[in-house]
């Protein structure tokens, strides 16, 4: 690929730049972000070429264009390229949710929508900013790509090339279906690591509870680290799911809850053993 553009270069646009970078696919990466600051380190760290601030100087003859932003950042971002897009350029993104980013390229792009190719990297961290940044963060890792049914199969596939390059492995779905997975094993984790930090940390003795917290502690709430706009964005934009997801979720513990009031040991051995199991089978086959 001759150039790249990348809204927002932190953790995932960073990375991908990185990525692309060493596996020399790609000539020039062009940074738009909202933070002149960052985008200047991003320069500093020779992660992007050029920080631009003129949408058409950035677009103009760009063979894609990458937004990284959080997710509803994405509706703005792309009515504000709308007008510079030419027919050539493919668009696609990195949102953790896929409905709401369709119906955002539906609506902002129009008739050219199908120039729009949905993504989601099913890698990152809790850690953001182009400072985390690494070009092995999609090593070996799912790519998932909700395509529109117009979108030509060439330019799904130079957004799945873009994808290969950095070492990722591309899965096609429905963005309904995508955000049902997401929602049961990414979205409801993250949300219920973020209520039990804030739960202690609201006690009076939130001090002593973390000074004894030790690796199980770090384990369960490593997550709630993370950059909470983009975890306020992903929650309202999967709310419908995310909300069966916590229902489920209260059900299960109502029930563990209950086999404890009920002293039922052998009950409470049979639900983690088979948890155990299914977790450390998950452990084996993913190496992650
Ligand atoms: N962090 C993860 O684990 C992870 C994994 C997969 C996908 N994602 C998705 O990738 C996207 C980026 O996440 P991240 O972890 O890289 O976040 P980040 O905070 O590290 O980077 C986001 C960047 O976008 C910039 N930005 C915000 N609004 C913008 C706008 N309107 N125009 C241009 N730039 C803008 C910010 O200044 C920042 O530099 C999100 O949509 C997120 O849902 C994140
Ligand atoms: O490793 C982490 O910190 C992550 O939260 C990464 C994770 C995930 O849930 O697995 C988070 C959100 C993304 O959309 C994709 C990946």
């Amino acid at each position: 690929m001759n150039k790249l553009v990348i809204f927002g270069v932190g953790l995932i646009g960073g990375s991908v730049a990185l990525a692309l970078k060493q596996a020399q696919a790609v000539r020039h990466i062009v940074g738009i972000g909202r933070d002149g600051d960052h985008l200047q380190t991003a320069l500093e760290l020779g992660v992007i070429d050029e920080a631009q601030t003129s949408l058409a100087s950035a677009l103009d003859q760009a063979d894609m264009v990458l937004i990284a932003a959080p997710v509803a950042q994405t509706f703005s971002i792309l009515q504000s390229i709308a007008p510079h897009l030419s027919p050539d350029t493919i668009v696609t993104d990195a949102g953790s949710t896929k409905s709401d980013i369709v119906a955002y390229a539906e609506t902002a792009l129009g008739d050219r929508h199908h120039q729009f190719v949905p993504g989601h990297p099913i890698a990152g961290a809790e850690k953001s900013g182009v400072t985390a940044a690494r070009a092995d963060l999609f090593s070996k890792k799912n790519v998932v790509l909700t395509p529109f049914s117009n979108t030509k199969a060439s330019d799904i596939g130079k957004v799945q090339a873009m994808w290969e390059a950095c070492g990722a492995h591309v899965i096609k779905m429905t963005a309904a279906e995508h955000d049902r997975i997401f929602a049961a094993v990414s979205h409801l984790p993250h949300l219920l690591a973020f209520a039990l930090v804030n739960e202690l940390a609201n006690r009076p003795n939130a001090d002593q509870l973390f000074d004894f917290a030790a690796s199980g502690f770090r384990d369960f709430s490593r997550i709630a680290g993370s950059h909470p706009e983009m975890w306020r964005d992903i929650s309202l934009a999967n709310q419908a799911a995310l909300l069966d997801e916590i229902d489920a979720y209260q059900a299960q513990l109502s029930h563990v809850r209950e086999l404890l009031q009920q002293q039922d040991g052998a009950g409470l051995q049979q639900l983690f053993e088979r948890a155990s199991h299914a977790r450390n089978a998950w452990a084996r086959h993913k190496k992650y």
